[in-house]
């Protein structure tokens, strides 16, 4: 499977309004301009006014009706602005411009005006890694920092609903650990023998969990065979949950800079898809999670 074919799902959503907390930076406003060249969003521009249109013309969209600027004298106020527009409605995704990841949180998770639904907020990514024939996503690399059972079965229903919003109906969920054997002392395994029983007994829907599992049994049917594990999951998991920020970061990372794989992310979980983007992105990164933002907010 192809990132570029979440870009053609998203250009049926045309209509979608993105707001951008403090759209003053350049690899944003390339993101913007690649997805509007590909006839996918409007876009709510919060933040420094002449610095956005000066951004603006150098691409030559300063005229554009699908880009409205809306200035903030600062990123805190861009922040609360863009968030505030998705709270009442007025834009269906949020993404990060140029401001700490931190300040945009804190707005998101305002009591007042944030985007806050009662579940756990959760980064979902999805890989196109060379060599695979499927999506590789992995959840949680960014946000939650050791989650516990209950908030790994809310990460799981997250990246559940992203999966589903790109056409994988039912997703194959393989919680990872280093063995795939319960062991006490590893509390990764216990975790995931449990989120295994929860799927097994209904309590957690639309989608298979077979775990532990570790990286080389859940995504490689001849490992998995040479260790003769039975399962459904293993060789073909599509959502490969880590057990903690460190293993996600890694593997997120790894398969970046180690395996070339493109990659889009969003935060799900809240009341619309979230663009989180970092420095380190590329433009083409930053465009693939806002085609994938756009597909799961059309859910
Ligand atoms: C993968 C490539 C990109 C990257 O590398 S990203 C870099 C790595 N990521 C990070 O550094 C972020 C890691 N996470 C964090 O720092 C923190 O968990 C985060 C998200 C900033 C929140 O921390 P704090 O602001 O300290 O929040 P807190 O724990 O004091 O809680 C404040 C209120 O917010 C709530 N909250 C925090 N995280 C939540 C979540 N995931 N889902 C839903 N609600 C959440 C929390 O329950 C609390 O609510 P209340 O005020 O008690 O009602």
């Amino acid at each position: 499977m192809k990132l570029q074919s979440l870009i053609d799902h998203a250009t049926k959503y045309a209509d979608m309004t993105v707001a951008v907390a403090a759209a003053e930076d350049e690899e944003v406003i390339d993101a913007v301009t690649m997805a509007l060249d590909r006839h996918f969003g409007k876009f709510v521009l919060y933040g420094d006014r002449e610095q956005i249109v000066q951004l603006l013309r150098r691409k030559g969209y300063a005229d554009s009706g699908h880009i409205q600027i809306v200035h903030a004298n600062s990123t805190v106020q861009a922040a609360e602005l863009a968030v505030k527009s998705v709270h009442l409605n007025e834009a269906n995704v949020l993404m990060k411009g140029n401001i700490p990841t931190a300040t945009l949180l804190k707005a998101v998770l305002n009591k007042e005006y944030g985007l806050r639904t009662g579940k756990v907020l959760s980064h979902v990514a999805v890989f196109e890694v060379p060599g695979y024939d499927r999506f590789i996503m992995v959840t949680d690399a960014a946000m939650n920092i050791s989650p516990d059972l209950e908030q790994k079965v809310q990460i799981v229903a997250n990246a559940v609903a992203v999966a589903r919003s790109i056409g994988i109906a039912t997703p194959k969920v393989a919680p990872l650990a280093a063995v795939e054997v319960v062991n006490p002392a590893m509390p990764a395994t216990v975790d995931a023998a449990a989120l295994t029983m929860m799927q097994k007994r209904g309590q957690i829907k639309d989608c298979i969990i077979d775990g532990p599992l570790a990286l080389d049994n859940a995504v490689s049917s001849i490992a998995a065979e040479h260790k003769r594990i039975d399962s459904e999951v293993a060789g073909r998991a599509d959502i490969l949950l880590v057990p903690d920020i460190e293993a996600g970061n890694m593997l997120y990372k790894s398969l970046v800079y180690f395996a070339n794989a493109k990659v889009g992310a969003v935060i799900a979980g809240a009341k619309a898809p979230i663009v989180l983007t970092s420095r380190a992105d590329s433009a083409e990164s930053k465009l693939y999670s806002l085609a994938l933002a756009v597909c799961s907010a059309s859910k």
